[in-house]
C-alpha cells in the first residue's frame, strides 16, 4: 500500500462521484436480469450522489438461479478435487489485480476509508490462497483408515452436498460473500450470491473473480435485492444455507432450517456483543489504544467490534479518563478525507438507532463522551458512554454504531461472569498484568475469538492466515471457524466406502 495507491483512490472516488453509476445485474447460467424493483445505493458520506444500483430479484428468479446452479453442479461433481482446486486457483491473480478497484467500490458504497476499503479485497486474495493451500494438504478430502480385517478396500471422503446459497451481510460486503463460494467451490457444491442492498456492486466481484475459473455454466450464479431475495433463497430448494449477519435473521434462518423435512447444513456467523476486561495492574495507557481501535475502526459496523468494557475498581477512573482523552480526537467523515478516522454509518435508520441510544444515555444520567464529525451524510461521533451498569440494555444489546459503553466491576472474577452472560460468543479481550488472570480468561471465556494484552486490538484484527475466525453459542452455528483448514470441509459430507479389493480402483476422488 503506497501513498501513490491512496492518492488514486481519492482521485478515483471523486472521479466516480461525478460520473455514471453502474446498475449490476442478477446473473443466472451466464445471463443478465434487470427484474425486479429498482434499489439505488446513495453514498453514505454524500447522500446526494447515487453510487450504483441493482435490482429487487423477484422470488422466481432467485429460484430459477438455484436451478440453474443445481445442473451445473452435477458436472462440477465429477470434477476431480486437484482440478476444482486448480481451477479455483485461477482467481488468485485476477483478485490481485482488483483490489484497488474494489477498494473504490467499497469506498463509494460502505464508506470505509482506504486501509478498510483495500483489506477487503487484500483478505479475499488471502483467504483464497490459503483455502486451496489447505484443500491440497494430504488427508484435507480423506479420513484415512486402517487395513480391514475382513480385506475389504475402503475409504472415507469427503463429498460434495449440492447447491448452496450465501447470504451477505452489508458490513464486508466482498469478504463475507467471496470466502463461503470459495469454500463451497473447492468442497464440489453449486453457490448462489444473494449480495448486501447497501453494496451490491461490491459484491458482485465475488462473480467476477469466479468468471476466470472456467466454471461451468449457471455453477455460481449472483442476485441482488433487500431482506426479499434472502428469505426467497432460504426457503428454495438448497441443499445448504451460508448466513453471515444478524443474530435474529440467523437463528430464524437456522429455526427453518431444523423445521425442515431433514437436516441441512446451516453455516451462519452471526453478531456479538464483545467484551474486554481490564484489570487493576494492565497497562492502561495501551488498553485506552486498543479499546478505542477495537470499538471505533469502521464506525463500531463490525462484527467483532468492542462495544463493552467490563473495568476493575482501581483502574476504571483513569482508564475512562484515557479513552475519553483519545475519543476527542476521532473525526469521523468522508473515507477520502485523510483527517478522518472512520466513515459515516450506514443508513439515516442507523443515525435514528445512535440518536435513541443517545437519548437513553442521557436520561439515565450515563457520561457521554463524543468525538467529532467533518462533512455531511451519515454521520455519527464517536461515544463512549460511562458509568452504565454491566446488566444495562445500552450494555447488552449489538448496536452496530460506534458506541461504547464502559462498566465498573468489582474485580476481575465478576468481570468474566458479566463477560460470559450473554447469548452471544463471538470476540472477547483482556488487558491485565496478572499472568493468573490471563490464563483464567482464555481458560474460561466463551468467545470464538480471544486476545490477550494486544497493543492496538481489543477485539478485533483477525486475518487469514495467521488467525481464524468464527464464533461460539449464538454467534455461530457450527463451531468450526472460516479462515481455517476445517472451514472448506463444512461445506462437504463425509462418505464410508467399502468394496471388494478388485474394485479398488473404484476408490478415486
Ligand atoms: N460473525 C461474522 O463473521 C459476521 C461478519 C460480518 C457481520 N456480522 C453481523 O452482521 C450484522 C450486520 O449486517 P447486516 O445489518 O447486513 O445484517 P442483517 O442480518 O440485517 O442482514 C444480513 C443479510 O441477510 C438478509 N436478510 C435479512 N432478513 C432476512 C431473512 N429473514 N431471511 C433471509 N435473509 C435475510 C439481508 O438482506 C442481508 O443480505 C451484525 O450483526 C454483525 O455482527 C457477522
Ligand atoms: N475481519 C474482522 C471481523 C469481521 C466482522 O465483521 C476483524 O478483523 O476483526
Amino acid at each position: 500500500m503506497t501513498n501513490e495507491a491512496q492518492q488514486a483512490f481519492v482521485a478515483n472516488v471523486t472521479e466516480r462521484r461525478k460520473g455514471a453509476h453502474p446498475t449490476v445485474p442478477h446473473i443466472i447460467a451466464g445471463v443478465e436480469y434487470y427484474d425486479g424493483p429498482l434499489i439505488e445505493r446513495r453514498d453514505p458520506s454524500h447522500p446526494d450522489v447515487i453510487v450504483s444500483a441493482c435490482h429487487d430479484a423477484p422470488d422466481e428468479l432467485v429460484h430459477k438461479a438455484v436451478e440453474a446452479s443445481r445442473k451445473a453442479q452435477k458436472e462440477w461433481a465429477r470434477v476431480p478435487l486437484a482440478e476444482r482446486i486448480e481451477r479455483v486457483s485461477r482467481a488468485i491473480p485476477y483478485i490481485e489485480a482488483h483490489i484497488e478497484e474494489w477498494a473504490v467500490r467499497v469506498a463509494l458504497e460502505i464508506a470505509k476509508p482506504y486501509a478498510g476499503s483495500r483489506a477487503e479485497g487484500a483478505e479475499v486474495l488471502d483467504i483464497a490462497k490459503f483455502s486451496t493451500k489447505y484443500a491440497s494438504a494430504p488427508g484435507a478430502f480423506e479420513d484415512a483408515r486402517e487395513t480391514d480385517p475382513a480385506g475389504f478396500a475402503n475409504d472415507s471422503v469427503l463429498r460434495p452436498y449440492g447447491v448452496f446459497g450465501m447470504v451477505t451481510p452489508f458490513n464486508y460486503p466482498i469478504v463475507q460473500a467471496a470466502g463461503p463460494t470459495i469454500a463451497a467451490l473447492i468442497a464440489g457444491n453449486g453457490m448462489v450470491v444473494k449480495t448486501a442492498a447497501d453494496g451490491p456492486w461490491s459484491g458482485h466481484a465475488v462473480y467476477e473473480f469466479c468468471e476466470v475459473m472456467n466454471l461451468p455454466v449457471g455453477l455460481v450464479n449472483i442476485i441482488h435485492g433487500a431482506d426479499g431475495p434472502g428469505r426467497a433463497l432460504v426457503a428454495s430448494d438448497l441443499d445448504g444455507i451460508c448466513f453471515t449477519g444478524s443474530v435474529a435473521v440467523g437463528r430464524s434462518i437456522i429455526r427453518d432450517y431444523a423445521a425442515g423435512p431433514y437436516s441441512r447444513p446451516v453455516i451462519a456467523e452471526m453478531g456479538g456483543k464483545n467484551p474486554v476486561i481490564v484489570t487493576d495492574d494492565a497497562d492502561l495507557e495501551e488498553a485506552a489504544k486498543g479499546i478505542v481501535f477495537s470499538a471505533f475502526d469502521m464506525s463500531g459496523q463490525k462484527c467483532s467490534a468492542l462495544s463493552r468494557v467490563l473495568v476493575t475498581q482501581g483502574a476504571h477512573d483513569r482508564l475512562v479518563e484515557l479513552v475519553s482523552e483519545r475519543v476527542k480526537e476521532l473525526k469521523n467523515g468522508d473515507p477520502i478525507d485523510p483527517t478522518v478516522f472512520a466513515g459515516p454509518v450506514v443508513s439515516p435508520e442507523a443515525v435514528d438507532r445512535y440518536n435513541k441510544i443517545v437519548d437513553v444515555a442521557n436520561s439515565a444520567g450515563f457520561r457521554v463522551e463524543t468525538g467529532s464529525t467533518k462533512g455531511e451524510g451519515y454521520l455519527v461521533p464517536a461515544t463512549v458512554i460511562s458509568g452504565v451498569p454491566a446488566a444495562h440494555d445500552l450494555a447488552t444489546v449489538e448496536h452496530f454504531l460506534p458506541v461504547l459503553t464502559i462498566s465498573e466491576v468489582p474485580d476481575f472474577e465478576t468481570a468474566l461472569s458479566v463477560a460470559n452472560d450473554t447469548d452471544m460468543g463471538l470476540t472477547a479481550g483482556i488487558y491485565t498484568g496478572d499472568l493468573n488472570e490471563a490464563r483464567t480468561f482464555l481458560a474460561e471465556v466463551e468467545a470464538g475469538c480471544v486476545d490477550v494484552n494486544v497493543p492496538g486490538h481489543a477485539t478485533t484484527g483477525w486475518w487469514p492466515g495467521p488467525q481464524t475466525f468464527g464464533g461460539w453459542k449464538g454467534s455461530g452455528s457450527t463451531g468450526k471457524q472460516a479462515l481455517g483448514k476445517w472451514y472448506v470441509g463444512q461445506f462437504a459430507r463425509q462418505q464410508a466406502r467399502k468394496l471388494p479389493r478388485e474394485l479398488e480402483h473404484l476408490l478415486t476422488y
